[in-house]
């Protein structure tokens, strides 16, 4: 779904974008200095978290595409769930910025922005809540340090022969409650699978983003909420830049399926697991392929 009227004004994409793609045009040794998996490694942390250049959260069915560059990072506080050493690795970690005087103002640009979609995003779970006849403060207590990892893509042009086999990102579903995804204006690239199991383009519509229902939001629903599968191909001849924003919740919390989610008729689909151990169970299964 698209959302408008979302208060970020848009000199904070724009902003956002021009800095996205001075990323991306850094020598290659500058962009791989930011790579938050190596410095995690360094610090003797989890080595779950993805790679950062190339972007493949998810294992690719084709496996042949121009994978999306990405750079990624979460929250500045680092293990904000405290005594859970674990959790703090996976759902939060230390970012890694590129060197000041290598990209003047990029950090400080991004998190602008970053902080702006955070709020927006926080305040879409009362509206959630409601939308499943839940009191609108449901969610309150059980998104206090909910990992908010935010990534920039970078797109290049795909070339040669345009068939399933050569794809951008494949096809998937995120796997946190929703992401809010910013689109670069003017370029044709996201797609989602509709109920007919078509795919039908989802054009980037100036000052809106789309929103994208997650797995865990899935779980949580019984599939009340249903997660959009999605996928990005980039045969548009230019390279493309998007900022998607994957929200989740806290580490510890049950997605034990909402009592208005159950019924003799819908019976719970999913076993009951916890946010953070989903999430790395996807990472595991991503990267020990
Ligand atoms: O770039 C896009 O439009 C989609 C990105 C995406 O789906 C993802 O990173 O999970
Ligand atoms: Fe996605």
């Amino acid at each position: 779904m698209a959302m408008k009227n979302h208060g970020i004004p848009e000199p904070a994409t724009e902003g956002a974008l021009q800095m996205t793609k001075k990323f991306f045009d850094l020598p290659i040794e500058k962009k791989m200095e930011a790579r938050r998996d190596l410095q995690l490694r360094d610090l003797n942390k989890s080595s779950l978290i993805p790679d950062i250049i190339p972007t493949d959260r998810i294992p690719n069915p084709y496996g042949a595409g121009d994978m999306p560059e990405g750079f990624e990072f979460g929250r500045e506080e680092h293990n904000p769930t405290g005594d859970n050493e674990e959790a703090g690795a996976v759902m939060a970690g230390a970012n890694v910025w590129p060197a000041e005087e290598d990209i003047p103002g990029f950090r400080e640009q991004i998190l602008q922005y970053y902080y702006a979609a955070v709020s927006l995003g926080k305040s879409l779970f009362p509206i959630f809540a409601l939308a499943l006849d839940l009191p609108e403060t449901f969610f309150d207590d059980k998104t206090q340090h909910s990992a908010a990892l935010m990534k920039l893509l970078h797109y290049p042009p795909q070339t040669g022969p345009v068939d399933e086999r050569v794809i951008g990102l494949g096809a998937h579903t995120d796997w946190e409650c929703f992401t809010i995804l910013w689109q670069e204006p003017g370029i044709q690239v996201l797609q989602v699978l509709n109920s007919e199991k078509k795919w039908i383009d989802a054009p980037p519509i100036p000052g809106t983003f789309v929103i994208n229902l997650g797995d865990q939001f899935a779980r949580w629903t019984n599939d009340i909420f249903k997660s959009t599968v999605h996928r990005a191909i980039n045969r548009s001849g230019v390279r493309r830049c998007s900022i998607p924003l994957f929200f989740g919740t806290d580490y510890n919390v049950k997605l034990e399926p909402m009592p208005s989610c159950i019924s003799p008729e819908r019976p719970p689909k999913y076993e009951v697991i916890t946010a953070g151990e989903y999430v790395k169970s996807r990472l595991e299964a991503a990267y020990n392929h």
